[in-house]
C-alpha cells in the first residue's frame, strides 16, 4: 500500500502563483496530518489526489499503478471527506446513506451491510432515522466520515473532520479516525495542530504549495530545539515583546510577573530566555509566521 506523488504541479486559469509547486511524497498506512495556513494548497492536493481537479504535471501512482489509468479502479479505493459538504437536511441519515452507497456504485446486498457497519463504526446506529437537520456539529462530521467508509476504502481523504466541533467530539473523531487508519493511508488536513499531534504518523507542512517538511512527530520536534524559549517578563512589557517577537503563549504569575513562551531563533541572549519544550503547535507558528522572515531579512 504506498502512494506516490512525484512532483505534482497546479496553477489555477487566471492565477499567478502556483498552487501546487513540484510536491513530491510518499504514503503507506497510517494517518499524515496535512498542515499550512489558508492558501497553502491543502484542498488543491487533495482535489488532485481524487481526480477532481487535473494537476498541470506530475504524476500520482498507487502501488506503481498510475491513478489516473486506473482510473474506477482507483476510485473504487479512495473515501473523501470534502470541507464543504452540502448535507441534505430532510434526509435521515440512514437515507443520506444508501444515496451516497448508490454514487458509489455499491450492490444492494453490499451497500446493507456497509451501512450497518458504518453506522456502528460512528455510533450513529441509534439515530439513522432522524434528519440530519436535527444533528449536532459532530453527528454531521461522523456521518459525513461515515460516508467516506461505505465503500472500505484504502485511502482515506479528510479535509478539516474536526473543523467546529468541541473539545470532547474533538477527541472522539480523532480516535476514531487512528483506529479506522490501522490498514488505511489517511490524508488528515487541518488548521488545528493538536489535533493531529497525537494521532499523525507523520506531519506534512505545506507553504505556498511547496513541502517544506515532512517527519514524524517526535522527529520533528527535535528537529526544533532551540527555537522555543520561555521567559518571565514585567506584565507592562508584554504588549511590546508582541509586537517584536512570536509569543505563542502567555500564563500570568505573581508580583506583576507574567511567564511567556516565544518562538524564534536565537532569542537567549536578547531575552534572558531559556529553552522550552516545543509543541507541534510552536513548529507550526515558527514555520509559518512572519516574525522570523522579517529578522532573519
Ligand atoms: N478555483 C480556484 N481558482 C483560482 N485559484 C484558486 C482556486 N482554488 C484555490 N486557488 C488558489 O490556490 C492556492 C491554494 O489554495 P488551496 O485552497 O489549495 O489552499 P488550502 O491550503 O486548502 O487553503 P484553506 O486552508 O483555506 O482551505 C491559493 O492561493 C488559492 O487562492
Amino acid at each position: 500500500m504506498v502512494l506516490t506523488m512525484n512532483k505534482i504541479s497546479k496553477t489555477y486559469k487566471g492565477g499567478t502563483k502556483k498552487a501546487l509547486d513540484s510536491f513530491s511524497t510518499s504514503l503507506t498506512a497510517g494517518v499524515y496530518g496535512l498542515l499550512g495556513p489558508n492558501g497553502a494548497g491543502k484542498s488543491t492536493l487533495m482535489n488532485i489526489i481524487t481526480d477532481n481537479i487535473k494537476a498541470d504535471s506530475g504524476s500520482i501512482d498507487y502501488d506503481g499503478s498510475n491513478i489516473q489509468k486506473m482510473g474506477k479502479d482507483f476510485r473504487n479505493i479512495l473515501g473523501y471527506m470534502p470541507q464543504h459538504q452540502g448535507l441534505y437536511d430532510d434526509f435521515s441519515a440512514n437515507r443520506f446513506l444508501w444515496y451516497m452507497a448508490a454514487l458509489k456504485g455499491l450492490k444492494k446486498k453490499l451497500a446493507k451491510e456497509r451501512i450497518e457497519y458504518v453506522l456502528d463504526l460512528v455510533n450513529l446506529r441509534n439515530d439513522a432515522h432522524k434528519k440530519l437537520g436535527s444533528f449536532s456539529g459532530g453527528m454531521k462530521q461522523r456521518i459525513l466520515i461515515a460516508q467516506a467508509l461505505l465503500n472500505d476504502p484504502e485511502i482515506l481523504i479528510l479535509d478539516e473532520p474536526t473543523a467546529g466541533l468541541d473539545p470532547k467530539e474533538r477527541v472522539h473523531i480523532r480516535n476514531f479516525i487512528s483506529e479506522v487508519a490501522l490498514n488505511k493511508i489517511v490524508i488528515f488536513a487541518t488548521h488545528v495542530v493538536s489535533d493531529i499531534e497525537y494521532v499523525a504518523k507523520e506531519v506534512i507542512f505545506l507553504k505556498q504549495g511547496k513541502l517544506i517538511l515532512q517527519d514524524t512527530p517526535s522527529k520533528v520536534l527535535s528537529q526544533m530545539e532551540n527555537k522555543v524559549w520561555q521567559a518571565h517578563i514585567p506584565v507592562d512589557k508584554l504588549n511590546e515583546l508582541q509586537k517584536q517577537y512570536m509569543v505563542s503563549n502567555i500564563v500570568g504569575e505573581k508580583n506583576n510577573l507574567v511567564a511567556v513562551k516565544i518562538v524564534g531563533d536565537n532569542l537567549q541572549s536578547e531575552l534572558d530566555a531559556s529553552p522550552a519544550l516545543p509543541t507541534l503547535e510552536d513548529i507550526y507558528l515558527y514555520l509559518f509566521n512572519d516574525f522570523n522572515k522579517e529578522r532573519r531579512a
